[in-house]
């Protein structure tokens, strides 16, 4: 018997990834968020991941919160290290092609708006966690849809570094989702306030932003 596929029989990656997009923009609609296993393309995967393990430790920055002056190191918020993705690198513009079929799904489906896209890789080193925060606030009109993907193989609940997704504020228990290969996240960025435990082991992922454009008259956002 011939087992059942997840997707369709498809004629090549377009199809595949079409499909996919077609089940984060329900998952969406429905709830606000997506969590799908197995999701990125696995030779995308393969790639990122071995680009993030040789990248040279200086390369990742202890990540920070807020942007521009308002930028703060805060060891209380989270303590992970950070190296954005600029598309300099084969690896890094496969990502963003990739990014950018999604973004032009979701705007044809949800009509979004999604106007522009910012990401990096992310290292959590043994004990490292990011406390509960919102990726952005609302009213603000930037951050418009979150995504999530990881690169860690062979992960069990006993390394902990879940990613917890709450409802809302009053929501204690949340949804957690286990860091594990080819896992893609994307939620809407101003609804759910989120968090990442502590992990066991080092874990490696990537954090990306999709944003509206806030220009004011004739002044454009720079594309990120
Ligand atoms: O790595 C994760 O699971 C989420 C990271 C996160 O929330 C962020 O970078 O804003
Ligand atoms: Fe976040």
């Amino acid at each position: 018997m011939v087992a059942l596929n997840q997707f369709p029989v498809t004629d090549g990656n377009r199809t595949n990834d079409e499909t996919l997009f077609g089940l984060i923009a329900q998952d969406i609609e429905k709830q606000g968020y997506s969590i799908r296993h197995g999701a990125l393309p696995e030779d995308l995967a393969s790639s990122l991941f071995n680009h993030q393990q040789s990248l040279a430790a200086e390369k990742f920055k202890k990540a920070g919160i807020g942007r521009g002056d308002a930028y703060l190191e805060n060891e209380f918020v989270r303590t992970d290290e950070i190296c954005w993705i600029n598309g300099e690198t084969e690896t890094g513009k496969n990502w963003l092609d990739w990014s950018a079929s999604l973004q032009r799904f979701l705007n044809r489906r949800l009509f979004l708006g999604l106007f522009s896209f910012e990401s990096h890789f992310a290292h959590y080193g043994p004990g490292d966690y990011y406390k509960r925060h919102y990726d952005a606030f609302r009213g603000e009109a930037n951050r418009v849809l979150s995504v999530v993907a990881y690169f860690n193989s062979g992960w069990t609940a006993a390394d902990g570094g879940e990613l917890v997704i709450y409802e809302n504020d009053h929501d204690k228990e949340g949804v957690k989702v286990v860091p594990l290969f080819g896992t893609l996240v994307t939620f809407l960025s101003e609804e759910f306030p989120h968090e990442v435990l502590a992990a066991k082991r080092d874990r490696h992922s990537i954090a990306g932003w999709f944003r509206v454009n806030t220009s004011v008259s004739d002044r454009v956002d720079p594309p990120l």
